[in-house]
């Protein structure tokens, strides 16, 4: 009360700095709704996240960490309950329940927003209300996708202007434009009564993450979690992108963008799409283990794609941050991730913190550290039966700050794809990389995509499901007209131009139980082969599925393995593809009449092949 400064702010409101008359109405309308004591417009500057991270840190959400080692950043220790994606509590509520499909749950929207209005009726009592103005991909593209977020929570306001790009600029030219954005609102559902102590991580038991894509706006309450309270990222870029994309003619997928150069120096663009913490940022930043190739990274997560003017398939990354999974993240699997992290400016959650003030992680170094704090608070020491980091601890990080990242990233208009890889984590089944016999067909592989679940989302791990392009979670409309929308926009394009499909499996495992491949940096040779393929220089098997690599014509070159080890990596086991075929058979069902002719044939065809096998 004492504090001169926020005195101030309560006693004149600042003027808000847009004329923007959508926005200011959609700002006043959610103020009178959430009754929160001040309201900021977030500019983005430097001095405004100082002030925000040194709030954090007083009010015990940030542990700041030692400077010399990380440099401006910052630890957070969510609540136990709030670690992940809530699948079961994110919603596509269209006004027709067809629209949102089999693998969305729905809700008529009009009951929900009485639901939520409630919900958020006093939700930001006692808090600060953030208004952040961002825009997905380029300010200067053709047709900036903006947002605006309005949100309770410092946390979030700090990571979004490391995973997006906010603040003054973006909210001039949507101004300027008088440009349609979408209305992100997002609280933690933790109102403070007068003179209540805070939380460090203040949540809700109750969550709701709720897209209406219609009106292309999306409602979450109760968590402070990435994916579910970063709007711009799933929400936006996927969810609500998904739906623009099918009505203007693009895709939103869920994939990593790299670049590739070749000893001959020749380049190539490549994009994949695995599930949440199945290898997209490892591949991103892949540090390749045979000479002459060399990786720089275009994006980690998320790729828009539209056909260009000649039938080329174009990407860009909206996103300007990792949010990365740190487990498993270290300086021998991937040093490149681990230097972009140590040049600071992050912010990570729920990892483990070392006693001088630095973070660790389960995978982070070979040496595992004598004493921690892990991040649940307590004192950890390695012969502790549970990890010290929590399997879905995170770092966030500007993308900038990648030594490997390609130059084409600052192209609003992208790069031109020449394959596209679909990949899961399969313990068995499924090869470590086939070539699908064309387009339809590599359709089909990413529609019958599937992975046994991560910590990345809450709920059961390890079991396998069926996650069609890697957008389950994040389709925002009925998954079959989804696989249409990938049919029937690329029947107009130029079909020589069309990238190659690949399905890929790092993680199938011996009959001993180890990893089947190295993984990590050795998947270069896999992009090898895949190089080698599109070249027509390569061998492969035909098999039932499409075709895999001899055991010669992958480069093996300084690794410890056999042909043969290759040659179990890539088997298509008879009996195990019935089994296989059955579950696609079950998941195709589902879909019911949405589901493509063309897909079903392929079903078929492969089914006709496998019986010949
Ligand atoms: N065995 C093996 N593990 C891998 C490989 N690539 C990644 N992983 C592990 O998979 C986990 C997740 O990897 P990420 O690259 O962060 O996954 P992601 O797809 O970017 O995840 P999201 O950010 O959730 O979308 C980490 O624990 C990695 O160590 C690989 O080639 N082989
Ligand atoms: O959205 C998140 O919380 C993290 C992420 O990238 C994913 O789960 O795919
Ligand atoms: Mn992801």
């Amino acid at each position: 009360m004492g504090d001169p400064a926020r005195q101030l702010t309560v006693d004149t409101p600042p003027a808000a700095p847009t004329t923007h008359q959508a926005l200011l109405a959609w700002v006043e309308e959610v103020r009178q709704l959430t009754q929160p004591d001040d309201v900021v417009w977030v500019d983005g500057s430097e001095a405004e996240n100082r002030r925000l991270t040194d709030g954090l840190v007083a009010s015990g959400t940030f542990i700041r960490l030692n400077p010399e080692t990380f440099p401006n950043s910052f630890a957070a220790f969510s609540d136990p309950k709030d670690v992940a994606r809530v699948e079961e509590q994110t919603f596509i509520c269209s006004a027709d329940e067809r629209e949102a499909g089999f693998t969305n749950n729905w809700m008529d929207p009009v009951e929900m927003k009485a639901k939520l209005t409630g919900l958020f009726t006093g939700a930001m009592r006692g808090r600060t209300m953030y208004v952040i103005p961002f825009v997905m991909g380029h300010l200067d593209a053709e047709d900036p996708k903006f947002g605006v977020e309005i949100t309770d929570s410092a946390y979030v306001v700090t990571s979004m202007r490391i995973m997006a790009t906010i603040g003054t600029a973006v909210l001039d030219r949507m101004t300027e434009l008088d440009a349609a954005f979408v209305p992100a609102l997002h609280s933690l559902g933790a109102p403070l009564a007068a003179g209540e102590a805070d939380v460090p991580w203040p949540c809700n038991e109750e969550k709701w993450i709720v897209h209406f894509p219609e009106e292309r706006s999306i409602w979450s309450y109760g968590s402070g979690y990435g994916g579910n309270a970063l709007l711009g990222k799933k929400c936006y870029a996927l969810r609500i992108a998904s739906v623009m994309a099918r009505d203007e003619g693009w895709l939103a997928e869920h994939m990593l963008i790299l670049k590739l150069t070749s000893p001959q120096d020749k380049t190539y663009y490549l994009s994949a799409a695995f599930p949440s913490a199945c290898g997209k940022t490892n591949l991103a930043l892949l540090d390749p283990t045979i000479d002459g190739w060399k990786v720089e990274t275009l994006g980690d997560d998320i790729t828009w794609m539209r056909f260009g003017k000649e039938g080329e398939l174009r990407a860009v990354n909206p996103e300007a941050g990792l949010f990365g999974v740190a487990p498993g993240t270290g300086w021998h699997t991937n040093p490149n991730a681990m230097r972009a992290i140590a040049k600071g400016n992050s912010v990570f959650t729920n990892v483990a913190l070392t006693d001088d003030g630095g973070v660790w992680w389960e995978g982070m170094t070979e040496e595992v550290p004598a004493h921690l704090m892990d991040w649940q608070g307590r004192d950890w020491t390695p012969d502790m039966d549970h990890t010290a980091a929590h399997p879905n601890a995170r770092f966030c990080t500007p993308i900038d700050q990648i030594d490997m990242l390609a130059e084409e990233f600052n192209r609003p208009d992208g790069v031109e794809l020449s394959a596209i890889l679909f990949g899961g984590r399969r313990k068995t089944t499924v090869p470590l990389v086939t070539q699908s016999r064309d387009w339809a067909n590599g359709i089909f592989m990413g529609s019958t995509l599937s992975s046994e679940t991560t910590a990345a989302a809450a709920g059961e791990v390890g079991r396998v499901r069926r996650d069609p392009m890697a957008m389950l979670p994040f389709m925002g409309y009925d998954a079959g007209d989804y696989l249409k929308h990938w049919l029937t926009l690329s029947a107009a394009a130029d079909q020589a131009r069309l990238p190659k499909i690949f399905l890929v499996n790092w993680f199938r495992r011996t009959a001993s139980g180890g990893f089947a491949w190295p993984g990590f940096g050795d998947n270069a040779r896999v992009l090898k082969w895949v190089i080698e393929r599109l070249e027509g220089t390569a061998d492969a098997v035909e098999t039932p599925i499409g075709f895999v690599p001899t055991g010669e014509s992958l480069d093996l070159t300084g690794l410890d393995m056999t042909p043969a080890e290759v040659e179990a990596a890539v088997h298509v086991d008879r009996e195990e593809w019935d089994v296989e075929l059955a579950s696609i058979e079950e998941w195709y069902a589902r879909f019911g009449d949405s589901l493509p002719d063309a897909l079903q044939a392929e079903l078929d065809a492969l089914k006709e092949r496998m019986s010949a096998h």
